[in-house]
């Protein structure tokens, strides 16, 4: 009877561990003296991506196709030098266009600045507009910058990082890639594929000491963002109000932190958090307390969030009456 108990005890104890060991965190990576490649570097989130690295001694090679604002970004970046050994690097290249291309840039890339320590994809566009109102090439060329341009330029690093068994990819992903919504009919699929991506490759590269992580940024003040509301519908503009303008910076910052941690999911704000814990799916953990979080929360947050999509809804149903009045009262002058 006792051995019985012993033997039920090494069991319990052997699973426990065996449930536990993949989710024990991964060491920090060193940012000082590494080589981090940010694509999309030159603008927005991905200028602030680079000078937090930067600022924290890492040397940086920006990845964009318009050469002045990748020359303007450097000098910028080069003003928060730690030491005088740094080196920002600019490749003007198409992430989207031809993948021999986006290699062999990488590949001179790393013979100046050596192997590449965390890719960060950036690079990325948006076009809004109701489905049928978008043209099919919009979804055409989202596809092949947001979702493409990140496999391209992992695709380019992966084997080295392998090969060294270290290394950090990050994508950058969008609150709209974990919940779709009017007038991102072209970009949101881009951001959930990023995500299917991200889970798939992970676990592919875990037992090499690479770590995936997947960033969930609202909406942030860049010029990307500027440039995106000009053409908004106002059904996404009203929808999108429900969670708040974030500074690149502050966006940025979140993205290094989580990306050296190795954490899978990197989100801002606590709409972030439920977000990314009603999102969760089979995803990986990298923290035991995250998993506990994820069961114990998801059902409530899945309340809040049916509450959240009754108002989109009614957003949606009220702006339709309302264009059809106004279309009517055209009619009638
Ligand atoms: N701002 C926001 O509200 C949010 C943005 N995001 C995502 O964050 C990322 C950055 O956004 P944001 O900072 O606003 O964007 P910006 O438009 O400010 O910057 C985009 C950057 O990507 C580069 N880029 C665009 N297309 C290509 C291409 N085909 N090949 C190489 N480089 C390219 C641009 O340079 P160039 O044009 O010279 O090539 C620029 O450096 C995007 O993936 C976006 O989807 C996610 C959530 C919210
Ligand atoms: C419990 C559940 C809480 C639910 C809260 C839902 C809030 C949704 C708001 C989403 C805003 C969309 C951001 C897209 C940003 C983006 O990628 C573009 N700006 C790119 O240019």
């Amino acid at each position: 009877m006792l051995l019985l108990l012993a033997a039920a005890c090494v069991v319990a104890f052997v699973l426990l561990l065996y449930m536990v060991s993949p989710l024990i965190s991964p060491k920090p990576l060193k940012l000082p003296g590494a080589h981090v490649v940010v694509t999309g570097g030159s603008s927005g989130i991905g200028k602030c991506v680079a000078i937090e690295c930067y600022k924290q001694g890492a040397f940086i090679t920006l990845i964009a196709r318009n050469e002045s604002k990748l020359l303007q970004t450097k000098k910028e970046i080069e003003k928060y030098s730690v030491n005088d050994k740094q080196v920002v690097l600019c490749i003007s290249v198409d992430v989207s266009k031809d993948y021999g291309h986006v290699e062999n840039v990488l590949k001179q890339a790393q013979e100046k600045l050596g192997p590449v320590d965390m890719l960060i994809n950036c690079a990325g566009t948006s076009i809004t507009g109701k489905f049928e109102d978008l043209e099919v090439s919009c979804f055409e060329r989202l596809m092949a910058v947001n979702y493409f341009g990140s496999v391209y330029a992992s695709h380019a690093v992966i084997a080295t990082m392998k090969e060294r068994r270290m290394g950090r990819i990050v994508f950058v992903s969008s609150q709209a890639g974990q919940v779709g919504l009017f007038g991102y009919t072209a970009y949101s699929p881009t951001k959930f594929a990023l995500r299917g991506l991200a889970e798939a490759l992970q676990m592919e590269v875990k037992p090499y000491n690479i770590y995936v992580t997947v960033a969930y940024p609202p909406d942030t003040d860049t010029p990307g963002f500027a440039e995106e509301i000009k053409t908004k519908p106002l059904e996404t503009k009203l929808i999108s109000e429900a969670s708040s303008v974030c500074q690149a910076e502050q966006v940025a910052r979140v993205i290094v932190k989580d990306a050296i941690q190795g954490n899978f999911n990197s989100f801002m704000g606590s709409d972030g958090y439920m977000l990314s814990v009603l999102t969760s799916g089979m995803s990986p953990v990298t923290a035991i307390t995250e998993g506990l979080q994820q069961v114990v929360c998801m059902g409530l947050f899945r309340i809040i969030g049916l509450f959240y999509l009754g108002s989109f809804d009614s957003i949606v149903r009220r702006c339709m009456i309302q264009r059809e009045k106004s279309e009517s009262t055209d009619k009638t002058k």
